[in-house]
């Protein structure tokens, strides 16, 4: 599978468990009613499967809440153009790009000394004359967002008292999220102004929005254009298109964002982002830009080379907890994260470890998504040295001191096979952060026994057994 896809496929497994674990617990509380139990559980199939959804958008907040820094990408960019004849341009700084002042201002206000990799590609095409069509897919953090943010302030002119570009975005809290970029990267164009078309944000009948920029939800954008006419599209010059996989994710959005796309002229310029590039998404970009340029950033691969793994041979969740004990007794462990398959053994084992005199963190899925970012960002400042977790909520972030991946739990997919692709993205590491690392298995089960079995297989690397209770074989490990 190529990486993108399994990305994207361990986020929907993850998802699906969480929210299965979820549909367990909940299930519990209905038993009693049994011809009742039938009509809950589809009830909560739903349930599970709306949070699966917006799991994806709340992972996305996540990552821009956390990040502060440009995410390295060893890889080549691809560029696919639209017209293979024209001379290729990229640039090195963004003075040869003839920003106008203003906005270059803006740009080294940021703190960006030179454009990002995908930069390097995209602000020359975005930014030609006349402006093109652009398709590109890079991971979460490698300056998509900066680059479509300048291509769109560049093409407003402020006199024009009118929507002139138009930005979707999947929630409300990523079109916020953009939102704050356009004001820091706008910092010294004070005349350009934006609107918000997201749910809530009600206007009069009949007004006509004067804002230059337009971020919203593609049902509230569609509403603005269309049956309520606070916006004319055909005056749209720039349409971005933010995060596409996140927003064929939710159901409605791909056939809004079509519609919207409809009612722009045909010389509006179609810009079109997405952090992983599965084939539902490719067809979806190409519905809705049409002749693209085409712009790729393959995601860092992850290796088990530099990392060391052992297994713990248990026979229940106590001697499971037991194991981590002896292991914290034995050896020194700056920081740690341990993965749980569910939710409720997180919650369980954060509390143990607390008792036990740990300084735990839990990140788990019933919170809010900047209660996350804090929880992450405390322990990245060293506050907690344990990080408890389920997969859901730790997919894509990466805390580069953790040396110490404990799974408490091995990963399986929903049908109880093992999830490889978990297991190499919870205790791999990319090739920037090629340091040493420890990864401790706990097998309680001949079940569990045969998941690792199959997960040596599936990396040809073997995993060691360790025998926790021999505090000289830990301390060895250590070394
Ligand atoms: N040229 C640059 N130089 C330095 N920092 C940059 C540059 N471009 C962007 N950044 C910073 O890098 C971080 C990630 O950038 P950005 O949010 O644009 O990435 P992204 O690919 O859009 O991520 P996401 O997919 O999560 O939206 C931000 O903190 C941003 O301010």
């Amino acid at each position: 599978m190529a990486t993108d896809s399994w990305a994207l496929a361990v986020d929907e497994q993850e998802a699906a468990a969480e929210s299965l674990s979820n549909l367990h617990l909940k299930e519990e509380k209905i038993k009693p009613d049994a011809n009742g139990a039938v009509v809950k559980t589809n009830a909560n199939t739903e349930k599970a499967d709306e949070e699966e959804k917006e799991d994806r958008a709340a992972q996305s907040l996540l990552n821009k809440l956390i990040r502060s820094n440009l995410v390295d990408n060893t890889n080549q960019v691809e560029v696919l153009q639209r017209d293979p004849n024209s001379p290729l341009y990229s640039v090195k700084s963004f003075e040869e790009l003839r920003l106008k002042p203003q906005l270059l201002q803006g740009v080294y206000a940021m703190g960006f000394n030179r454009p990002s990799k995908i930069q390097e590609n995209a602000l020359p095409l975005m930014l030609a004359e006349p402006p093109q069509n652009l398709i590109a897919q890079s991971q979460s953090g490698t300056g998509k967002t900066a680059a479509f943010v300048l291509a769109m302030l560049s093409q407003v002119e402020p006199a024009n008292r009118y929507p002139q570009c138009l930005c979707l975005s999947p929630t409300y809290e990523l079109a916020l999220q953009t939102g704050k970029v356009i004001e820091q990267m706008g910092k010294f164009y004070p005349e350009l102004k934006l609107a918000y078309a997201v749910r809530g944000n009600k206007l009069e009948r009949g007004q006509k929005i004067s804002e230059h920029i337009v971020i919203g939800t593609p049902g509230t954008v569609l509403d603005w254009c269309s049956k309520l006419k606070f916006i004319d599209p055909k005056k749209i010059k720039v349409f971005v298109l933010d995060e596409a996989d996140v927003m064929i994710a939710t159901q409605g959005h791909q056939d809004q964002s079509i519609r919207i796309q409809r009612m722009l002229p045909k010389d509006c310029q179609m810009l079109l982002f997405s952090a992983t590039f599965e084939d539902s998404v490719w067809k979806f970009a190409q519905k809705v830009v049409p002749d693209p340029n085409i712009i790729k950033l393959k995601r860092e691969e992850e290796t088990l080379d530099t990392i060391k793994q052992y297994y713990v041979l248990c026979n229940n969740r106590d001697e499971k907890f037991q194991a981590l004990c002896n292991l914290y007794g034995a050896i020194t462990i700056a920081q740690a994260m341990i993965f749980c398959h569910t939710r409720k053994t997180a919650s369980w084992l954060a509390a143990e470890l607390s008792k036990e005199g740990h300084q735990v963190a839990l990140l788990s899925g019933e919170m809010m998504v900047e209660q996350r970012a804090a929880v992450i960002e405390r322990f990245r400042e060293g506050k907690e040295k344990v990080l408890v977790t389920t997969n859901v909520c730790a997919r894509g972030i990466d805390v580069e001191q953790v040396s110490v991946v404990i799974n408490f739990d091995l990963p399986v997919d929903k049908d109880g096979n093992p999830d490889n692709e978990t297991y190499l993205h919870r205790i791999g590491r990319t090739g920037r952060f090629g340091k040493r690392g420890l990864a401790v298995n706990m097998v309680d089960s001949k079940h569990s026994m045969n998941i690792l079995n199959r997960i040596q297989e599936h990396f040809n690397k073997k995993i060691e057994r360790l025998d926790t209770d021999d505090l000289d074989e830990i301390e060895k490990i250590a070394n």
